[in-house]
């Protein structure tokens, strides 16, 4: 603290410890009549790796051993969480907070789509006011009894995925990379991020990993061989699952039906999941 402090932060561009703060300062009180156990955020480096899918599929797993699961979509410029789930009605409000839509098998779903006017209005919104609507997400929407809050965070370490992470308590992350070269630079942008944030890295699922024929069984890696087992465990994480590139698992995202998907490939991330 310089000799001459007047307590006025504002007026002062010393880096002194009474002007850092605790990463827990930033926190947001969630609802009043929220109740949740367990915040996992789901996290990419780069976009269009299949951290929607990836989030979507968690949270039916979870939901189909029992447990009460919400997912946040923190997405808000491709919100793709509610196509996922068939879930087109819009969400509504009282005075105590905004509710999340349900699905089929009973997920709370909050996402900016719900609140549209037409779900396909594009946002085009800076970046403060995408923030702020994340926060939202958590300050007043009503998550009612919640063991599992999935967020689908943005896309990268930008600006939005920073709030999401300072405002929100997240337990854990999981990162969703894809089979390329580029993977470990993009595993390392996520684990730094997670490492500045003080947040728990549950491990990585691999997407696309690999084709398998449906008559021989026969796996390709179309999109080249996988270094996920290197780099996790060159950065000490697990590897939580891989996810073939799979048509029907399209289909059924193109069909809103995610919540019949068949197949075990993401068991032992919902294992990691059951054990936190
Ligand atoms: N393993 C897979 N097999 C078949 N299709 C897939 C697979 N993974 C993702 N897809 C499809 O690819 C598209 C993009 O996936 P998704 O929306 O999950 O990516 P994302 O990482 O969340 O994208 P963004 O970063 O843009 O939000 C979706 O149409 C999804 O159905």
């Amino acid at each position: 603290m310089s000799e001459s402090c007047n307590h006025d932060c504002g007026s002062c561009s010393q880096n002194c410890s009474s002007r850092e703060q605790n990463p827990a300062d930033f926190l947001e009180q969630p609802n009043e009549l929220s109740c949740i156990k367990k915040v996992i955020g789901v996290v990419s480096g780069k976009g269009g790796v299949g951290k929607s899918l990836v989030t979507g599929m968690l949270s039916v797993l979870m939901r189909r051993r029992e447990y009460r699961v919400g997912v946040l979509d923190a997405d808000i410029t491709g919100p793709s969480v509610p196509k996922m789930f068939g879930v087109h009605e819009r969400a509504h409000g009282d005075e105590g907070g905004i509710y999340p839509v349900k699905t089929k098998t009973g997920i709370d779903l909050m996402s900016v789509n719900l609140l549209l006017e037409n779900e396909s209005d594009p946002v085009v919104w800076r970046g403060p006011i995408i923030a702020g609507t994340v926060k939202q997400f958590w300050t007043d929407v009503i998550w009612n009894d919640i063991d599992f809050l999935f967020v689908d965070m943005p896309p990268g370490t930008g600006d939005v995925a920073l709030t999401v992470f300072q405002s929100i308590p997240v337990d854990g992350i999981i990162i969703v990379t894809s089979p390329q070269e580029l993977v470990s630079m993009i595993v390392e942008k996520a684990v730094n991020m997670a490492k500045m944030m003080n947040i728990p890295i549950l491990g990585v699922v691999e997407n696309y990993s690999y084709i398998q024929c449906p008559d021989c069984g026969k796996r390709f890696p179309v999109f080249g061989e996988s270094h996920i087992e290197e780099t996790a465990a060159h950065y000490g994480l697990k590897v939580l699952g891989r996810l073939p590139v799979n048509p029907q698992l399209a289909q059924n995202c193109d069909d809103g039906v995610i919540e019949a998907f068949e197949g075990d490939w993401l068991e032992g991330a919902a294992d990691a999941l059951e054990a936190l």
